[in-house]
C-alpha cells in the first residue's frame, strides 16, 4: 500500500536558514506518528508542509498521492484535518455555531456537526459561547473542527499544551479511536507523558533535521540506554557495591528498603538472577527508558560528532 505520506529529501529553506533539512519519511495507513524537538526544531514546518501551505525548496512530499502545494491540494483539503497550535474562535459564538460555521467553509454536511461535538464530549456544553470553555474544552473544539469531513490525515500541532492530565488522556484516547478506524495522525508534542501508549514511531527533529525515527523499541535498541530495575525488601548487611564483575551495573540505595540500579541491556538477565536469590528481595520492578529519556538521548549533540545521531532509522 502506498504511504500516506512520502517525504524524499524534503528541504525548506529561507535564505541562510534551513527550516527542514533533507527530511526522509514514510507514514503508512493508520499509524499515529509523533513529532518531537525542542522549540524551533521544524515540526510545524514540517506540518505547514505537509498540508500544502508552505513549498519545498528541494526534495518530493506526496500526500495521499499527490503533492499537497499543487492541483492535489484541493482534493487533499478535504482529506486532512489539522489543529493548529495556537487554536481561536469566536468567543461570543456557542460551540455548535463554531462548528456549523467551519463545517460551510469546508462544505461538510451539517449533521456532522452534532455527532462530532458527541464524540469529543462536548455534547452538553454546545449551546455555551466559547468565552465560558475551558482550555481542554477548546482543544476539544479544535478537534471537533479538524475532524469535520472525516479527514484520513490528522495532523495535531501540539495539541496537550495547557491540557491537564486527565484531558491529555481523554485527548490521545480520541486519537486512539480514530487510529483504530484507520486514521492517520501526526502529532507534535513537547509534553511527553502520557504519549507512549497512543503512538507507533517518534520522530525526533534538532534543527531542521532527523535526528532519530522508530518504534519505541527500535529507539530503546539503538540508544541501548540503561534499565531502571529496583528491589524492594529487606537485606541486613548486604554490600550491593560489589560482585558485579564488568557488567557496569550502579547500584544506588533510595531508601531503607529500595535498591535502585541503572543495568545495560545485555546485563538484565544476571541482574535480575542475582536479585532473585538474594535473601531478602521480596519485590522487583524493570523499568526499560521512557520516551522522555530517548528523546533527551537522541536530541542532546555527541560532542565532537554534531551530526553524529542524523538520519537514524529507516524512512
Ligand atoms: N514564518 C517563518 N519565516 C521564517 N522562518 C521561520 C518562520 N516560522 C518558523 N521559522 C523558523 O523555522 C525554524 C523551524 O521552526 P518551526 O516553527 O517549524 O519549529 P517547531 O519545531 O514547530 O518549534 P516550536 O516548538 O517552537 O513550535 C526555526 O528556526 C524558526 O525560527
Amino acid at each position: 500500500m502506498n504511504p500516506v505520506i512520502d517525504c524524499r529529501g524534503l528541504t525548506l529553506r529561507h535564505g541562510p536558514l534551513t527550516r527542514l533539512d533533507a527530511l526522509d519519511l514514510r507514514v503508512r495507513q493508520g499509524e499515529v506518528l509523533a513529532l518531537l524537538g525542542h522549540n524551533g526544531a521544524g515540526k510545524t514546518t514540517t506540518m505547514k508542509l505537509i498540508l500544502g501551505l508552505l513549498s519545498p525548496s528541494a526534495g518530493t512530499l506526496a500526500v495521499l498521492g499527490g503533492a499537497p502545494d499543487g492541483p492535489h491540494a484541493e482534493t487533499l483539503r478535504r482529506r486532512l484535518g489539522y489543529l493548529p497550535e495556537n487554536v481561536s474562535f469566536y468567543e461570543q459564538l456557542t460551540g455548535r455555531e463554531v462548528l456549523a460555521y467551519f463545517a460551510r467553509l469546508k462544505r461538510v454536511d451539517r449533521r456532522q456537526v452534532d455527532a462530532l461535538l458527541a464524540r469529543v464530549g462536548l455534547g452538553e456544553a454546545a449551546c455555551r459561547r466559547v468565552r465560558t470553555y475551558s482550555k481542554g474544552m477548546r482543544q476539544r473544539l479544535g478537534l471537533a473542527q479538524a475532524l469535520l469531513g472525516e479527514p484520513r490525515l490528522l495532523l495535531l500541532d501540539e495539541p496537550t499544551t495547557g491540557l491537564d492530565p486527565a484531558a491529555t488522556r481523554d485527548f490521545y484516547e480520541t486519537v486512539r479511536e480514530l487510529r483504530e478506524g484507520g486514521c492517520t495522525v501526526l502529532l507534535s508534542s513537547h509534553v511527553l507523558p502520557g504519549v507512549e501508549p497512543y503512538i507507533d514511531r517518534a520522530l525526533i527533529l534538532g534543527a531542521g533535521r532527523r535526528l532519530a525515527l522508530g518504534s519505541l523499541d527500535e529507539l530503546r535498541r539503538e540508544a541501548a540506554l540503561p534499565l531502571t530495575i529496583r528491589a524492594h525488601g529487606h537485606w541486613p548487611g548486604i554490600d550491593w557495591s560489589r560482585g558485579w564483575g564488568d557488567v557496569g551495573v550502579t547500584p544506588r540505595h533510595l531508601n531503607g528498603r529500595t535498591l535502585e540500579l541503572g543495568v545495560h541491556p545485555e546485563a538484565k538477565m544476571a541482574t535480575l538472577r542475582r536479585l532473585a536469590d538474594t535473601a531478602g528481595v521480596e519485590d522487583i520492578d524493570v523499568q526499560p527508558p521512557t520516551l522522555e529519556h530517548l528523546y533527551a538521548h537522541f536530541s542532546t549533540p555527541v560532542a565532537g560528532a554534531p551530526s553524529s545521531h542524523a538520519s537514524r532509522g529507516a524512512p
